[in-house]
């Protein structure tokens, strides 16, 4: 990033990011490859607790890719690999054998300080919600219990309670609280996708990562969900993929800017939109390409 150009005030703006007690979670300095195709290159992004942080920009910048790198979901596909560094509170998750080995061929001289390698612990605290709604074939109640039932052990009155919770907090209980037994795949789009959200939260997880979830909702359906977002950033950080500048001017207090597997900026929300740095942030956010 040159800085030749920017006022002390531009430079301390852009390179002011949220304090570091306050990360949950912190991407450094990621490559991503699939196979030999690099997509990601050098890409860092801080994201604050209880905050609600967007990554923008045209498609095939690498949004998803590194959605995908936040909670290892990557690791479940060969020939895909990351290097570099994801601190959940302060703890490398990326610590796997091949990550380690390319991390020193890179040259970075670093110590970890690894969470675990149980991956489906760290899937638990990172939640992961996708473009399409993802219900499973089963009933609404199941849906909401099933990563409830793999990771804990909870009685029945217990469960119960957690799929209440979790149907309210994604605003979704008033809809189905007579029919949850009926099949997931019985609701609305809109319901569905809140239906991915309360099955997300049913294991509490302390980051919610969200891939372009409104892209297939009408406006009445995409507001109950940003309703839902901004009253769940309360009890949680979200990191939200869209292709929709006003939804990620509505929602989020911080946004990156990438283009061509580059974070180009990264800032809060309001100042990206009232005064981008980079012409080509300017350009994409005046709708000059995308
Ligand atoms: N499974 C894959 N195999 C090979 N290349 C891929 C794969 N998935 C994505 N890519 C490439 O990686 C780059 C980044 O893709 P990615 O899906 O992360 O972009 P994006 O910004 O999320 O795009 P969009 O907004 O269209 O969803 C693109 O060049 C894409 O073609």
């Amino acid at each position: 990033m040159t800085n030749k150009d920017n006022t002390v005030e531009d430079l301390e703006q852009f390179i002011a990011p949220p304090a570091a007690e306050n990360l949950n979670l912190e991407a450094r300095n990621l490559d991503f490859y699939y196979g030999t195709h690099q997509t990601l290159f050098n890409v860092s992004l801080p994201v604050e607790r209880n905050k609600i942080t967007a990554l923008i920009g045209p498609s095939g910048c690498g949004k998803s890719t590194l959605l995908r790198i936040l909670n290892r979901i990557y690791a479940l596909y060969p020939q895909q690999y990351a290097v570099g560094r994801v601190l959940l509170d302060g703890k490398d998750i990326l610590t796997d054998h091949d990550t380690l080995t390319r991390l020193k061929e890179r040259g970075d001289n670093v110590t970890l300080d690894p969470l675990g390698d149980d991956i489906s612990q760290i899937r638990a605290r990172i939640g992961m919600v996708f473009q399409k709604p993802t219900p499973f074939p089963m009933s609404i109640y199941d849906n909401v219990a099933y990563g409830v039932r793999l990771h804990f052990n909870k009685s029945r009155q217990e469960l119960d309670h957690i799929v209440e919770r979790s149907l309210h907090r994604a605003a979704l209980w008033d809809e189905v609280k007579d029919k949850l037994k009926e099949s997931g795949l019985s609701l609305s789009g809109g319901q569905q996708q809140r239906l991915c959200v309360a099955r997300g939260l049913a294991v509490e997880p302390e980051v919610l990562l969200l891939d372009e979830p409104a892209s297939a909702l009408d406006p009445v359906s995409t507001a109950r969900l940003e309703e839902t977002l901004m009253e769940l950033k309360k009890d949680l950080s979200i990191v939200i993929v869209t292709h929709n500048l006003q939804q990620a001017a509505r929602i989020s207090d911080y946004t990156g800017f990438m283009y061509l597997g580059n974070m180009i900026e990264f800032c809060s929300t309001d100042r990206l939109f009232a005064r981008p740095k980079t012409r080509r942030a300017r350009d994409y956010l005046t709708g000059r390409f995308g």
